[in-house]
């Protein structure tokens, strides 16, 4: 299988119950949601979008035809000699690519490892840390995992409509855009009306690293 890889970079983990812990990012390409496109951002299912994921033209990315090829550029950013190897598999949606041959390499190279999804497709068997981020309007099918991160607020998808779900943790992530600083204050209150729910924010851009 050939995997269309945005972006690889090493940095921390922004966001999240994991927030700061040194992570390789591998942003897979595309996404089920939405094309990228500006022009098709009003009519996608998902509309708020942070991400550049169109394409294979970031930093270190490009068409990997081997599982083994890509868990070899993925293991040369870690540091020499340093263990606690940690990968984030993000995109884009990256399960539409994310296999057991894929699995199986970084898990050979010693990774701990991490998707994020949007929670339409079925994570394989094997991941380490499954971080599921439901989206309004969409099939959410995988609906257990280690930590639900819900973007906050989303008309039709608010924290009261999930029930008890099957995640070791709860998060709600303010929506970035215009509204940044209004959807944070609401989050923090409903947290603390809420306190099954943390608080997630975006370190990485306070940080302004990547
Ligand atoms: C770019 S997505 C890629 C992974 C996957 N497609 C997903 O949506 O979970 C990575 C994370 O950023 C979150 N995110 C995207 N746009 C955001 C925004 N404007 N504000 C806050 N979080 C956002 C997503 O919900 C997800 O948790
Ligand atoms: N530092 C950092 N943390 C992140 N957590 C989730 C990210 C993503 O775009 O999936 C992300 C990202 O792009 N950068
Ligand atoms: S599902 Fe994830 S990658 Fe796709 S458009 Fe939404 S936030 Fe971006
Ligand atoms: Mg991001």
């Amino acid at each position: 299988m050939t995997y269309s890889v945005k972006e690889i970079f090493y940095t921390l983990q922004g966001e999240g119950l994991r927030a700061g812990r040194p992570a390789v990012f591998c942003r897979l390409a595309g996404c089920n949601l939405w094309t990228g496109r500006e022009e098709d951002r009003a009519n996608a299912v998902c509309q708020f979008c942070d991400t550049d994921f169109v394409g294979t033209d970031g930093t270190l990315g490009g068409k990997f035809a081997e599982a083994d090829d890509l868990a070899f550029q993925i293991a040369a950013l870690w540091p020499d000699g340093k263990d606690n190897r940690y990968v984030v598999l993000t995109g884009g949606e990256p399960l539409l690519q994310v296999d057991s041959e894929l699995i199986d390499a970084l898990h050979a190279k010693g990774f701990d490892i991490a998707v994020e999804t949007n929670g339409t497709v079925h994570a394989p068997p094997g991941i380490d840390w499954i971080c599921v981020s439901p989206k309004a309007g969409a099939d959410w099918i995988q609906r257990s995992g280690h930590e639900l991160k819900l973007v906050y607020p989303q008309a039709g998808l608010l924290p009261h409509d999930i029930g008890d779900p099957a995640f070791d943790h709860l998060l709600l992530q303010p929506m970035d855009g215009i509204q940044q600083l209004k959807n944070t204050r609401a989050a923090i209150a409903y947290c603390q009306e809420n306190p099954r729910w943390r608080l997630s924010i975006q370190t990485h851009k306070v940080l302004a690293i990547r």
